[in-house]
């Protein structure tokens, strides 16, 4: 038997699994794809202090090279191009193939790109990628005016950064708020109210229809509304598409990411799918979901780890996240969508408060603003499925560490 743990994909998902592998004593080969330039790194710092003071780009490798010789992990710099079920190979780039046991899909997203005219100007740029935060950080100094398109977190960390840095900066969104799809609207109020204090112009409800141009110099950008926002660089924010494509042409089932089951298996009892590009079964929640976030892609990636060294169990992760905004950080545990009633714990004005979110009762989300200890509650009572009432929650004299005890 083939024991090759081929791994397509060196992100936090693919990193995280090739080293829970070994950490679980796998005794076979372990292969992580990397189609980027550097060490596998971490992404959160690309918009947040990378972005801001700059430094090091080794300080955002996860591990320096010798960990991967001592740890046996190859990392093969080529591009998965396609997979042969029937052989069980993967087909690079290079025009090397390579057979596996087992094949860990984690590729990923991609910048779901701006479609309209003069898009593809150079100074149209977007955040993803190590290589685009380094574009970034090195043109900011020479420009005076960003327009900022989607006010999302990315969007919204690197317009709070642009304005740091003393760049004149609006922030155009299609949405009545900010991350309207991911907080709640008295979070919203607040960041907005931050930025716009910070001087960014925040504009809802349009759509960026033109980016004007004299040659290949960005002037500005069209909005819906017939107005024009002047600038000299134009960040796109506007989310991301998983990369699913490669795994569709093998014939695997995919429709908004790699469809796997509640062990995130796909459907070939020989390749997995984590991480950012996989929509999944979760035993928790009851329904499909595909999660952008670190802590996913690390748990999806343990999950993976356990089943192939002999302890499956289903993806129960639970999820978090957090973003830096300026000098506020939001954290955010539970998925709060289809809250039916917010309690506020904390002061807004003192810039410390959570938005305990509860559905028909029941306690499925908190989103703290400069408030780590409830976040820390959160994530500790949520996954037993303990909450507390709204009373009780709004009360700050009653005592959260004594309730998760
Ligand atoms: C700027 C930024 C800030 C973020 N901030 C936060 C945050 O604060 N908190 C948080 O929880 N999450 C944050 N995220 C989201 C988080 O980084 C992602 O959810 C996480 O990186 C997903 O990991 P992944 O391994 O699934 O995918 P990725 O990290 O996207 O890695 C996938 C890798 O696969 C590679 N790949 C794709 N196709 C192929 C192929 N055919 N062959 C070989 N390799 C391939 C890609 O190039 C990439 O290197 C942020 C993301 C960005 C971009």
């Amino acid at each position: 038997m083939n024991d090759t743990v081929l791994i397509a994909g060196a992100g936090h998902a693919g990193f995280q699994v090739a080293v829970s592998l070994r950490q679980a004593k796998y005794p076979g080969r372990i292969a992580l794809i990397n189609d980027e330039k550097h060490l596998p790194y971490q992404r959160p710092p690309l918009s947040k202090a990378y972005l801001k003071s700059g430094g090091d780009p080794n300080s955002l490798m996860f591990r320096p090279e010798k960990f991967f010789q001592d740890q046996a992990i190859e990392l093969i710099s080529d591009r998965m191009v396609s997979i042969d079920r029937e052989g069980r190979k993967l087909l690079l780039a290079s025009g090397t193939a390579i057979e596996y046991g087992h094949l860990v899909l984690a590729t990923g997203a991609r910048n779901r790109m701006l479609d309209v005219p003069n898009a593809s100007l150079p100074d149209v740029l977007y955040l993803r990628t190590l290589d685009e935060s380094e574009v970034l950080r090195q043109r900011m100094p020479d420009k005076k005016h960003v327009v900022v398109i989607g006010a999302g977190f990315i969007g919204l960390e690197f317009a709070a950064t642009a304005r740091a840095k003393g760049l004149e900066v609006d922030v155009v969104e299609l949405a009545p708020r900010v991350m309207a799809r991911v907080v709640t609207p008295e979070i919203s109020s607040y960041f907005h109210d931050r930025h716009s204090g910070a001087g960014i112009r925040m504009h809802y409800g349009v759509r960026a229809t033109e980016i004007a141009a004299e040659g290949d110099r960005v002037t500005g950008v069209v909005l819906s509304d017939g107005n024009t926002l002047p600038c000299d660089l134009v960040v796109v924010g506007v989310g991301v598409i998983p990369n699913v494509e490669i795994a569709a042409a093998a014939g695997l089932p995919t429709a908004a990411g790699i469809i796997v089951d509640q062990q995130l298996l796909t459907s070939d009892p020989h390749i997995s799918a984590i991480g950012d590009c996989a929509l999944f079964e979760s035993v928790r929640f009851g329904e499909t979901m595909r999660v952008e976030s670190v802590q996913n892609a690390t748990d999806q990636a343990r999950c993976v780890a356990a089943r192939l060294t002999g302890d499956a169990k289903p993806y129960d992760g639970y999820p978090w996240f957090w973003s830096d905004q300026g000098d506020d950080k939001l954290q955010i545990v539970g998925l709060t969508a289809g809250f039916d009633q917010v309690v506020i714990r904390g002061s807004v004005a003192e810039r410390s408060f959570s938005a305990f979110c509860y559905k028909a009762g029941k306690l499925i989300g908190i989103e703290s603003v400069n408030r780590a200890a409830d976040h820390v509650f959160g994530r500790k009572i949520l996954p037993l499925d303990k909450s507390v009432t709204p009373e009780q929650a709004a009360d700050l004299s009653f005592d959260l560490k004594k309730a998760a005890a």
